[in-house]
């Protein structure tokens, strides 16, 4: 039975998923020692922002198939680690949206209505109304950077509150912020013209310390500035010395460069800063969206299926999955063929979608491909998720062409490679009943099975040669199966194929290059 580790605190309503297929253990708070030392026991890792899974965790992890982060940063994975591992890295994009909105939208009221040190105040005996005037967010601006999933749920809430919303997302088009009533900005007037700004974006190289002195400089005296998405992307050195200076109004953080927060200034200031322990995703509701979205995804690859929201392969839609399928294995059979017969040192790959393939879902026939042209080098550490990246260090040029025009099979796929033993080239089909046929051999059409053991020539279509090869391999024992001739004009190049029941004898491949009008032979195991 599998066995998933789960590592940090997570709804019972995902732990009963994953026990319906594995064995479950939970173990939190471990070190990155502790997670290193048992991690090649599993199978599954499901976490939430707790667990740093580092290079070194994924190094040791040999038997790990998958990473469930049960929210959506998948920061504290390192995700590179894990593809070159080929182990897939599945998050929850959408279970804790309206959870971090909420949260962002509470943290704007918080700020404008002083509501957590009035509430100090009344619990520290007081009765102070005087301290606590605040202001409407009704009819004021908010600059929201990042208009995705929770930034856009902000902007339509702010929006329905009376506000004005700016927005900064240079990947959003414009149709996009005009359905949600929102007008897109550069940075500059974003800082400069908001009363609020909420950061809705990853934390990346284009996005740490976004919010710096410099940026800091440009908003009004009163601005807010609410971080519910990453530490990092405001420089805290920067946003402590402008609050000390009452250079802006008051700042809300959620998340923090290094978290837990330790010591901070941060924590020195007084009621115009709130901070909040990365609760964005802590509801009820959220925790269990969450827990089920990635428990799923995680028993459906322990099971063989696809992960719907895998961050480091191509998500695909169940109806997509369900027609690609049996042309995944055609992919990989003809990637294994035709790196067979190119030979070691691939430099690179044509693979041709043809027919319905042809459009931009069949994208991972494409690595299917590459995942079978690498299969004789790398065996079982080769797989979807690592595939493209092991070709691509490798130095194999991949070029991706598709034909929507119907030859002679509705939907085909022509794959041409480029080895030490030259250039050679492969198509093949799917029969009505899903059998995958080998349709061409470089250019000569053939119409033939698979086969655990095959044998090609290339030959002169010449009397006597067919029997001449078929007496040579009697000599050796070796019982043919089938065997099928590919020609383009008579008594011009032609290519045997045949299917033999065990793996051709060494020695064989010599005396078939010796008989008269055979210019090259190949075998192949698939
Ligand atoms: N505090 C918490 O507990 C939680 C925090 N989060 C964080 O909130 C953030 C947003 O999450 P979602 O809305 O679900 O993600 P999303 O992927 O739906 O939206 C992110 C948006 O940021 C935009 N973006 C990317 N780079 C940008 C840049 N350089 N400048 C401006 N915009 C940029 C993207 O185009 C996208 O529209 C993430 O960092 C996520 O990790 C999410 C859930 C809970
Ligand atoms: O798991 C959590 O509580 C944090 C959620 C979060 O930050 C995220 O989903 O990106």
């Amino acid at each position: 039975m599998a066995k998933v580790l789960v590592s940090d605190s997570v709804d019972e309503a995902g732990i009963k998923i994953l026990s319906q297929v594995a064995q479950v253990d939970i173990k939190t708070g471990l070190s990155e020692d502790e997670l290193t030392a048992i991690i090649p026991e599993y199978d599954a890792l499901m976490i939430r922002s707790g667990t740093k899974v580092t290079e070194k965790v994924i190094q040791a992890a040999d038997n790990l198939k998958i990473i469930g982060r049960a929210g959506v940063g998948v920061d504290n994975v390192h995700v590179a680690s894990a593809t070159r591992k080929g182990i897939v890295v599945v998050n929850s994009p959408e279970g804790n949206t309206i959870a971090a909105a909420e949260h962002a939208l509470a943290m704007m009221l918080s700020l404008s209505r002083h509501i957590p040190d009035a509430n100090q105040s009344v619990k520290g005996g007081k009765w102070d109304r005087k301290s606590y005037i605040g202001s409407e967010v009704y009819k004021k601006t908010l600059g929201v950077v990042g208009l995705g999933k929770i930034g856009s749920h902000v902007a339509k809430v702010g929006k329905a509150m009376g506000m004005k919303i700016l927005a900064y997302d240079p990947f959003i088009s414009q149709e996009r912020a005009n359905q949600l009533g929102c007008t897109l900005v550069d940075l500059d007037i974003l800082f400069s013209e908001s009363d609020y700004i909420t950061l809705h974006i990853p934390k990346t190289k284009e996005t740490a310390n976004l919010i710096n002195a410099q940026s800091l400089a440009k908003m009004k005296p009163h601005a807010r500035i609410i971080n519910c998405a990453r530490g990092g992307i405001i420089d805290e050195d920067a946003l402590y010395e402008t609050l000390k200076e009452g250079k802006i109004g008051g700042a809300a953080l959620d998340v923090f460069a290094s978290e837990p927060l330790g010591e901070s200034k941060l924590r020195e200031l007084g009621n115009n800063i709130i901070l909040t322990p990365h609760l964005g995703a802590s509801t009820a509701e959220a925790q269990v969206n969450v827990a089920i979205d990635v428990a799923e995804q995680i028993r459906d690859v322990l099971l063989g299926l696809p992960a719907r929201s895998a961050v480091n392969i191509p998500g695909l839609s169940p109806d997509v999955m369900e027609k690609l399928r049996p042309y995944m294995r055609l992919a990989e059979t003809l990637g294994n063929l035709v790196g067979q017969l190119a030979g070691d040192r691939v430099e690179s790959l044509n693979v041709k979608l043809q027919g319905d393939l042809a459009d931009n879902s069949s994208q991972p026939l494409v690595t299917a491909s590459l995942k079978g042209l690498l299969s004789k080098a790398l065996r079982e550490r080769v797989n979807y998720v690592n595939a493209a990246i092991e070709a691509k260090e490798r130095g194999i040029h991949l070029v991706e062409t598709r034909d929507a025009t119907i030859k002679d099979y509705s939907n085909s796929i022509y794959l041409e490679a480029v080895g030490t033993k030259g250039t050679h080239a492969v198509t093949g089909a799917l029969l009505n009943d899903g059998e995958i046929r080998i349709t061409s051999i470089n250019g000569f059409p053939v119409n033939v099975p698979p086969n655990a053991y095959m044998l090609f020539t290339l030959h002169r279509d010449v009397p006597g040669i067919i029997g001449k090869i078929g007496s040579l391999l009697g000599n050796f024992n070796v019982n043919i199966a089938s065997m099928q001739v590919g020609r383009k004009i008579v008594r011009g190049d032609a290519v045997m194929v045949l299917s033999i029941d065990d793996p051709l004898p060494e020695g064989v491949l010599p005396e078939i290059l010796k008989v008269g009008g055979v210019t090259d032979a190949y075998t192949v195991s698939l």
